[in-house]
């Protein structure tokens, strides 16, 4: 219980008890302890809680106190009903606030033990009847108690609430940050294609699937011509247009399954799952004969190019992924030997 709430509520049992004892003859002593115990104490048990170590075991204690004052109390007033079950029922509140039912019951046992101590003490009369000054303060200290109560509940509720918002925003920023990190470390950042970390994941993937399912898988090595002399003549941001060009113009003739990944400089790998070698023949010469067609126009300049590439089918040309590669390089080179702007066929493997 915060500190405003505990000398608040204090004061009003305070009224509650003032108002039982007036006119019933207690002594000074009687009052004194009633200012001590309501007025003073209150602010020495938070001071001792906040200087504490462990502060919650502290204000743990301070309510076991508390309950066990309360019942000397009930039994020095001589249990009168209203006042007896104001005290109780606060300190029952409080503690189940703090530690669920099994803090109601201990704030039943340690009352019951303050009760057992105050009438040691002070013996044992019950006198239950109140006034109706008595009762009507005990009904408005009750009400005020459970609505400041209540509206803890609902500030706390509301409290929670934010925090999960807040932590459900970060949770988003945090799963877009690893999203992003994913797609940049399998990301070529120029073109948005995949790069070579992906492709050999993948790559190993669909061929052991295409070899489980007896299904072939082809991939294209593509190679722009003389890209050199593109980025001599044209300079190095043309030159970049070039490769986003072709890399935008494989993806679109790309099928779904497919990954189309920059594999190298102006060097690409398709990698065709499923794809016999004619399909994949036909598809490198679509791509050549596009890219011849549609020179790239930067500014006032035409860029004319042409492509070069290898094809290696699975099982044909090699059973592994390095063993593909390595037979649609030998073609990709062949390719160029014969002057370029071709597609060329790896040689059988083995
Ligand atoms: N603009 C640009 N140039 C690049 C990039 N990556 C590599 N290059 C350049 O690409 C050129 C590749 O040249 P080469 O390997 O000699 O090949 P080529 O000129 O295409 O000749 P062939 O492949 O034999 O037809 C080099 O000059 C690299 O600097 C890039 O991301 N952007």
């Amino acid at each position: 219980m915060n500190r405003r709430n505990r000398t608040m509520s204090f004061v009003w049992v305070l009224l509650v008890l003032a108002a039982h004892m007036w006119g019933r003859g207690f002594g000074p002593v009687a009052w004194v302890l009633l200012g001590l115990q309501f007025l003073v104490y209150p602010h020495v048990a938070y001071f001792v809680a906040v200087r504490s170590k462990n502060q919650m075991r502290t204000e743990f204690g301070n309510m076991l106190l508390d309950g066990l004052m309360f019942g000397i109390w009930m039994a020095a007033l001589r249990f009168p009903l209203w006042p007896s079950y104001t005290l109780f029922i606060c300190a029952a509140i409080n503690m189940t606030v703090f530690r669920g039912a099994a803090g109601a019951l201990l704030a039943a046992a340690v009352i019951a033990c303050g009760t057992l101590l105050g009438a040691a003490v002070f013996g044992v009369h019950t006198e239950p009847a109140t006034g109706p000054l008595t009762t009507s303060l005990s009904i408005a200290t009750l009400s005020l108690y459970l609505l400041v109560v209540a509206k803890d509940a609902y500030a706390r509720s509301l409290m929670l609430f934010q925090t999960r918002q807040q932590l459900r925003a970060k949770m988003e920023e945090v799963l877009a940050l690893q999203q992003r990190l994913q797609e940049q470390s399998t990301q070529d950042p120029l073109t948005g294609l995949f790069n070579r970390r992906y492709l050999v994941e993948a790559m190993e993937r669909e061929l052991s699937r295409c070899a489980r399912a007896g299904l072939p898988l082809s991939i294209l090595l593509v190679d722009i011509d003389h890209f050199k002399r593109i980025n001599d003549a044209f300079g190095h941001q043309s030159g970049d247009a070039v490769i986003v060009h072709l890399a935008q113009l494989l993806r679109q003739h790309a099928r779904a399954g497919d990954v189309v990944c920059r594999y190298g400089g102006e060097e690409f790998l398709l990698l065709c799952p499923e794809m016999p070698q004619a399909a994949a023949l036909e598809r490198a010469q679509q791509y050549r004969t596009s890219l011849a067609a549609q020179p790239l126009q930067v500014g006032d300049a035409s860029i004319p190019m042409t492509l070069s590439a290898g094809v290696a089918t699975f099982p044909e040309h090699g059973d592994s992924a390095e063993a593909l590669i390595r037979s649609a390089d030998e073609a990709l080179y062949r390719a160029k030997g014969l002057g370029r702007n071709r597609v060329e066929l790896a040689g059988l493997s083995g």
